[in-house]
């Protein structure tokens, strides 16, 4: 595995945690629900079955759990995601949980030491409904529905142990055969989620990577054309709104022929990308660089009257023409011609700024080759 592929692994690993803490903070609600019912169960059986302890007081621990609980997911739910704390709510999460299980066994017990008789068997209806409720709504998190089952286990089998009875052993063997079988079904819902996950994230880099592969001419790594008139109009408009100015150039090689047919198509191609990146390099990121056809490319300058233009596009001329290719045996320079038109008042579309840069460009061949030449409006016969 190369670095940038291991480096996009564990950036999607940490993705992919990242959303299943998001997810389970998410389905908390339902589960804290379910809380504050069992809180009013223990108020009627307490008091319906005179209990020794005061129900409201155990109830009250519960509702006290609620409200932390509700506190932190809500503290999640407006802390950034990416900042990096992930790990910390997730291992939140897993100590509320644990404590909730324990939570639950210290109520019941103290209700079935304190008379209400069938206190350990709403015990035993709790953990088993939790349980379930974990894996349903925390399965996202691997260890979430075992740490709550854990906690939920651990005091309920020392007791029932220490009881030393077969009543007590047959209870221990249940409890712990069927938390098994939550255990296992859990384990295959958190392998499902998780493949689900990671096959929804790939799709998406995969459209991501498809679609800018679409708007990316691939020998030179500049916009094609398609991009170019998806980009254009959008700046033309923006700059029209703020009342910018801007231009359109069209850029085309002299004589390329001559160097695919004298060189070879391989040299062509470099001498291609030199270009290209001399284009992409010069230009200020704003600016839109396109290569629209074989050997010619349009930029879109934005925030650039034609005055700052043509000194900008100069510069880039002359970069063009001290390119060196002498090692592909090339001893003359490559120039270029460059075509101006710069936006008007008039509600022109990039097609039309495209022509007019097209018709100077003409102008440039025309004149000789390696310049660059505005484009001017016709003056209106009089
Ligand atoms: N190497 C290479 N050549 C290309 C590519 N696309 C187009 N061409 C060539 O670019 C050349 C363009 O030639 P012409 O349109 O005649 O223009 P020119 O020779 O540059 O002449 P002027 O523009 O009039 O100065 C053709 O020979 C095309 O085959 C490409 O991707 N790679």
């Amino acid at each position: 595995m190369n670095t940038e592929s291991s480096a996009n692994s564990r950036y999607n690993q940490q993705r992919i945690y990242a959303e299943c803490v998001r997810m389970v903070y998410r389905n908390r609600a339902y589960n804290l629900m379910g809380v504050v019912l069992v809180s009013f169960v223990i108020i009627i059986v307490g008091w319906t079955e005179n209990s020794r302890v005061n129900p409201v007081i155990l109830a009250s621990l519960l509702w006290i759990y609620v409200a932390q609980a509700y506190l932190t997911s809500r503290k999640f739910n407006t802390s950034s995601i990416a900042n990096n704390k992930t790990p910390f709510w997730g291992k939140l999460l897993y100590i509320q949980l644990v404590s909730l299980a324990i939570l639950y066994n210290f109520i019941f017990m103290t209700l079935a030491f304190n008379g209400v008789e069938d206190a350990l068997l709403l015990l035993l209806i709790v953990t088993l409904g939790f349980t379930g409720g974990t894996i349903g709504s925390y399965h996202q998190m691997k260890w979430a529905p075992h740490m709550y089952t854990f906690g939920a286990i651990l005091p309920q089998t020392v007791y029932y142990i220490s009881l030393q009875t077969v009543y007590g052993t047959l209870i221990t063997i249940l409890l712990l055969c069927i938390l098994g079988f939550l255990a296992m079904v859990s384990i295959q819902q958190h392998k499902s989620w998780i493949r689900t996950l990671t096959l929804s994230f790939e799709l998406e880099e995969a459209n991501k990577r498809a679609k800018h592969l679409a708007r990316i001419d691939l020998l030179t790594n500049l916009y094609n054309r398609r991009a170019f008139y998806e980009l254009a109009p959008k700046s033309l408009a923006t700059c029209r709104r703020y009342n910018h100015q801007a231009c359109v150039v069209m850029v085309d090689i002299d004589h390329f022929k001559n160097i695919n047919d004298n060189f070879g198509h391989n040299v062509g191609d470099t001498v291609l990308q030199k270009i290209a990146s001399v284009l992409q390099i010069k230009l200020r990121e704003s600016d839109i660089v396109a290569r629209i056809g074989g050997e010619e490319f349009a930029l879109f300058l934005t925030q650039t009257d034609i005055d700052s233009a043509f000194i900008i596009i100069e510069r880039l001329r002359q970069q063009i023409e001290q390119l060196d290719f002498s090692h592909f045996g090339i001893k003359n320079a490559i120039t270029s011609c460059f075509g101006i038109a710069s936006i008007s008042e008039t509600a022109e579309s990039i097609d039309d700024l495209l022509i007019k840069a097209d018709s100077a460009l003409y102008e440039a061949k025309h004149l000789g080759r390696n310049r660059t030449v505005l484009y001017q409006e016709a003056e209106p016969a009089s």
